[in-house]
């Protein structure tokens, strides 16, 4: 990749106090991702995932090194990033439409109630959600709560989408219907995007470059590229000899990493 680096991270380590002492998760992360690249992050459960998103996101502050988004060290969480976790049913707010769940961190822009409307309509189309505006989240299925939840991301206009395990709740349909759209929308809004998964196959379908952190506390052992074709397919893009290998690479690289 020739792009600029979107995301630096470098030397992060994490540390937390508890009450019987200090846990170190993450001792020594570096790594870059790219402008406009999908960067899938795994490693086995509990290897520190989820708390090294919550660092890039400046919901965590790190106990050493640095994180960097544009140059900028990341201290808080920025305007520039949108976060999207598994659990849409939390993540939604009952009370409120889709159209208003779409429009809530968008107050934050300082836009017009014209222009917020204007985003919903477009990211709601964006996911296929357009006749569902004004329905309540729990009307509907789940994959469609997590479209919501997608919208409203689309609807921010990142510059850095960061999702934690975005499609693990769906059906399988779903889930590959949702890696899709997730690609489109990189495309469409030239996004830099980082996803937590634990499912390998999910990583190598989306990614760029897998980073593969393991140990603990937690290292990165490994960053693959994945050379696949774009624009991807459900069927051909898994069919690929080169999709097996890079699964089976993954796979060694995740077990040699507990
Ligand atoms: N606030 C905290 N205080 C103490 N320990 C924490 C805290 N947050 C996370 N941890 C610990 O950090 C470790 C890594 O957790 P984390 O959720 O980041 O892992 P993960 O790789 O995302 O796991 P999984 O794949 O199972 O979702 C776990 O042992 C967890 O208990």
């Amino acid at each position: 990749m020739t792009n600029p680096v979107k995301v630096s991270v470098k030397n992060l380590a994490k540390s937390f106090a508890t009450p019987t002492g200090t846990v170190e998760v993450i001792r020594d992360l570096t790594f870059d991702v790219f402008e406009g690249e999908l960067v899938s992050i795994v490693g086995p459960s509990g290897v520190g995932k989820t708390t090294l998103l919550r660092c890039l996101s400046g919901l965590d502050t790190l106990s050493r090194g640095e994180a960097r988004l544009d140059d900028r060290l990341i201290d808080g969480p920025p305007n520039e990033l949108a976060l999207v976790f598994q659990d849409y049913s939390r993540s939604l707010m009952p009370w409120l439409t889709v159209r208003k769940n779409v429009e809530l961190p968008l107050r934050h822009l300082g836009l017009s109630a014209e222009e917020r409307h204007a985003r919903s309509d477009e990211a709601l189309a964006a996911v296929g959600l357009a006749q569902a505006a004004q329905k309540y989240p729990w009307q509907l299925s789940g994959g469609m709560q997590q479209r919501v939840a997608i919208a409203r991301a689309v609807a921010y206009r990142p510059e850095v989408l960061i999702m934690d395990e975005p499609f693990a709740s769906v059906d399988a349909q779903t889930r590959f219907e949702l890696e899709d759209l997730c690609l489109r929308i990189r495309d469409e809004y030239r996004m830099t995007v980082m996803v937590v998964t634990h499912d390998i196959d999910e990583a190598v379908y989306l990614s760029d470059r897998i980073v593969v952190i393991g140990k603990k506390p937690a290292e990165v052992m490994s960053i693959v590229d994945v050379p696949l074709a774009f624009p991807r397919d459900q069927i051909r893009t898994r069919a690929d000899v080169s999709f097996g290998e890079l699964r089976g690479h993954v796979l060694e690289l995740i077990q040699a990493a507990h």
